[in-house]
C-alpha cells in the first residue's frame, strides 16, 4: 500500500484538475483518459500479471461500445441495464480470444489477438443493419437517474468511481492466491502446475478479466462520446493500450495510470508538440525499454529499492546468516506444522519414457515407501529428473503405471497431484523473480488455500483471516532459512544458494505429504548443506515422504533411508544406503571400471 499511495495522490490530483478547472475540453479529455485507465488495468491483468500479450484490446472495447450503443440507441435500454450486458458479452469475447492461448506461446497469441482486432473491425462495417456500417451508431444517450440525465462532469465522476472500485479489486486479486497463480503462469508454467495452478484456467480467468474491463471501458466510451464508428477502433487504438501498460509499468498497479497520463493525456494537452509526437514517443519508448524495461512505475520501484539498500545498515556477514540458518532450520521445520495428511508412497511399474530416440526411462519398477527419505542417484543423463517429472505428472509416461498411495495417477495432472499433497523443488530454482520472498513462499500454499474467488476479490474477513495465518506461517519458514530480514525483497536479487532455500521454503508451505527434491544441494555452501541435511530429516520426521534426486553422495549417505541407483534409464539397484552405494556396479559407475 505504501508504494501505491503516491500514485493514488497523483491520480487524485489528475482527477481534481478537470473537476476544478470547469473547462469542458479538459473534462472531456480527462474522462477519455480515465476510461483508458479502466481498459489498461484489465490489460495489465492479462499481460502484466499473466504474461498474455494482447493486441486486440481495442476490438474488445469496440464490442462493449457497440453492445451498449445498440441496446441504448436502438432498443431504448438504460445504461444501467446495457452496461452489465456489454461487460458480460465482452468478457465472453475475451474468453474466446483466449482459446488459442492454451496452445500457443505469448507472441503467437499477440498475432491471434491482432487478427481478432482486424476481424472485429471488418464485422462492424459488414453488419451494417446492426452496427450502422461506416457511419456507426449515433444518438447514444447519456446515462440518467430517473428523469435526470448525467452531465459531462457526472460522467467523469462515474468513470473515476469505476476506476477506484477496479483498482481495489485488482489490488486484492494480485495480492492473493489468484495473483500469485497468474504470476506463476507468467514466470514459470511448470512450477505453476507443480504448486496446483492450472495454467489454462488461469489464462481463461485473465482473458475474461481483460474482456470484462474492456467491455466496461467500451460501455463508458459509448455514453461519453454519444456515438461510435469503426474509425474509433483502429489498430492504433488496440496497440495504444499495450503501450500504455508497458510504458507505465506492466504488473504494477499504478502502471496503466502513469502510462495513460504520459501516453495519452500529456500529448493531448501539449497540442503544440502534436507534429513531433510520433518522434518523441518513439524515442521515449526506446530509451525506456533500454533503461527501465519494467516501465516507469517499475523503474521508480527499483530506484527506491536501491536507495533503501544504500541507507540500510551493513548487511550481516554471510557467515552470520549461515549460522542463523544452521541453528534454526531443523527446529523451525518442525514448527511449520504437520503435513496435510498421512505420508504418501509411490509405486511405479514398467514406466517408460523416450524423447525421440533417447530412451530416458526403460521400464522402471520401483516402490517408494511412505514416510522415508528415498534418494535417487546416478550419472548425468541417467533419467533421474525424468523420473521425478513422471511422478509429479509434469511428464506423461509412454507406458507403465504410477500409483500415488492407493490411487492410480497414471493419467492425472500435476495440478491434481499438488492438491493431493505433492510438492516439488526444481533442479534450477523456479521463482517469481519480481515478487517478494514472502509472496514466493505463500505461492506454495496455493493448493491448500480455501478462500474462494469472491471472498478474495472483495477481501472478505474469511480471506483476510486466512491470509494473515498464512503470512505468519510463511514468515516462520523464511526465518527458519535465515531469510526473515529479506522477506520483502525481490527473489531475483537473492544469491543462487538462497534461491534454492527459498524454493524449499515454498515447497514446505504446501505442507506436503510427498516432497520431490531435484538436486537441492547444488551450489550450497558447506554450512547450508549441513542445514539442508538437518532439514530433510526434520521433514521426514514430521511425516512427509521425501524423494531426493542428488549427486552429493555424502548428503545422500547422511539422510537417505533407501537409495535407488539409475543408469541410462534402468534401475541398477535399490536398498539401504550402505548396501546400494557399496554395490560394485555403483562404485564402477561413479569411479569407472577397475583397472
Ligand atoms: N525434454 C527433453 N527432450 C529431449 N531429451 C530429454 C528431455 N529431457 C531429458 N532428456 C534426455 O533424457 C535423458 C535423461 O535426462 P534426465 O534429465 O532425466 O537425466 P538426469 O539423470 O536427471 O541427469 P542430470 O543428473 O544431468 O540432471 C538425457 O539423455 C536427456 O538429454
Amino acid at each position: 500500500m505504501r508504494r501505491t499511495v503516491p500514485w493514488l495522490a497523483l491520480l487524485a490530483a489528475a482527477a481534481a484538475l478537470p473537476l476544478v478547472s470547469g473547462d469542458p475540453t479538459i473534462t472531456y479529455l480527462a474522462t477519455t483518459a480515465a476510461i483508458y485507465v479502466v481498459v489498461g488495468t484489465g490489460l495489465n491483468i492479462m499481460f502484466g500479471y499473466t504474461g498474455q500479450v494482447s493486441l486486440g484490446q481495442g476490438a474488445l472495447v469496440a464490442v462493449g461500445a457497440y453492445a451498449t450503443g445498440i441496446l441504448m440507441a436502438d432498443h431504448g435500454w438504460t445504461f444501467w441495464a446495457a452496461a452489465p450486458v456489454a461487460v458480460v458479452v465482452t468478457a465472453g469475447a475475451g474468453t474466446l480470444m483466449a482459446l488459442p492461448a492454451f496452445r500457443l506461446s505469448s507472441w503467437y497469441i499477440a498475432l491471434v489477438t491482432l487478427g481478432a482486432a482486424m476481424a472485429v473491425r471488418s464485422l462492424l462495417v459488414e453488419f451494417e443493419g446492426l452496427t450502422g456500417g461506416w457511419s456507426g451508431l449515433v444518438g447514444i444517450p447519456r446515462p440518467s437517474f430517473g428523469s435526470r440525465e448525467l452531465g459531462e462532469r457526472d460522467v467523469l465522476w462515474m468513470v473515476l468511481v469505476v476506476n477506484v472500485v477496479l483498482f481495489v479489486m485488482v489490488r486484492n486479486i494480485v495480492g492473493s492466491r489468484l495473483g500469485r497463480g497468474m504470476m506463476a503462469v507468467r514466470d514459470a508454467p511448470e512450477m505453476a502446475r507443480s504448486v496446483g495452478v492450472g495454467p489454462a484456467r488461469m489464462k481463461l480467468f485473465a482473458f475474461a478479466c481483460g474482456g470484462a474491463t474492456a467491455g466496461m471501458g467500451g460501455a463508458l466510451l459509448a455514453v461519453h462520446h454519444g456515438l461510435v464508428t469503426p474509425d474509433d477502433f483502429t489498430l492504433d487504438f488496440s496497440i495504444l493500450f499495450l503501450l500504455v501498460v508497458i510504458i507505465g509499468g506492466a504488473a504494477r498497479l499504478a502502471g496503466p495510470v502513469i502510462g495513460t497520463l504520459l501516453f495519452f493525456a500529456l500529448p493531448e494537452l501539449l497540442t503544440g508538440l502534436a507534429e513531433w509526437r510520433g518522434l518523441i514517443y518513439g524515442a521515449a519508448l526506446l530509451v525506456l525499454m533500454v533503461y527501465a524495461p519494467q516501465g516507469i512505475a517499475g523503474g521508480w520501484d527499483k530506484l527506491r529499492a536501491r536507495r533503501r539498500k544504500g541507507r540500510a545498515p551493513a548487511a550481516t556477514p554471510a557467515t552470520g546468516a549461515a549460522e542463523d540458518t544452521a541453528e534454526d532450520v531443523a527446529e523451525d521445520a518442525a514448527e511449520v506444522g504437520p503435513p496435510r495428511g498421512e505420508p504418501l508412497g509411490v509405486e511405479l511399474s514398467g514406466v517408460r519414457k523416450s524423447f525421440g530416440g533417447v530412451h530416458a526411462l526403460q521400464g522402471i519398477d520401483l516402490t517408494i515407501e511412505p514416510g522415508k527419505v528415498h534418494a535417487i542417484v546416478g550419472p548425468n543423463g541417467s533419467g533421474k529428473t525424468t523420473l521425478l517429472n513422471v511422478i509429479s505428472r509434469l511428464l506423461r509416461q509412454d507406458a507403465g503405471r504410477v500409483l500415488l498411495g492407493a490411487e492410480d495417477v497414471s493419467r492425472a495432472t500435476a495440478e491434481r497431484l499438488a492438491r493431493r499433497g505433492v510438492a516439488r523443488v526444481f533442479q534450477t530454482p523456479r521463482l517469481l523473480g519480481a515478487s517478494s520472498l514472502r509472496d514466493n513462499v505463500l505461492l506454495g500454499a496455493y493448493a491448500r488455500e480455501r478462500a474462494g474467488g469472491p471472498a478474495t476479490v472483495l477481501r472478505l474477513p474469511r480471506a483476510r483471516r486466512e491470509r494473515a495465518e498464512l503470512v505468519l506461517e510463511a514468515d516462520r519458514l523464511l526465518a527458519g532459512h535465515g531469510l526473515a530480514r529479506r522477506a520483502e525483497e525481490e527473489a531475483a536479487a537473492l544469491p543462487h544458494g538462497e534461491q534454492r532455500l527459498l524454493e524449499v521454503a515454498r515447497a514446505l508451505m504446501a505442507r506436503p505429504r510427498l516432497l520431490l527434491m531435484d538436486e537441492p544441494a547444488a551450489g550450497l555452501t558447506p554450512r547450508e548443506l549441513e542445514a539442508l541435511g538437518r532439514l530433510i530429516r526434520a521433514i521426514r520426521d514430521a511425516g512427509t515422504t521425501v524423494v531426493l534426486v542428488e549427486h552429493h553422495i555424502e548428503l545422500v549417505a547422511n539422510v537417505a533411508d533407501v537409495v535407488t541407483v539409475l543408469d541410462r534409464g534402468r534401475l541398477v539397484t535399490s536398498g539401504a544406503p550402505e548396501e546400494a552405494l557399496g554395490d560394485a556396479r555403483v562404485v564402477e559407475l561413479y569411479l569407472g571400471a577397475p583397472a
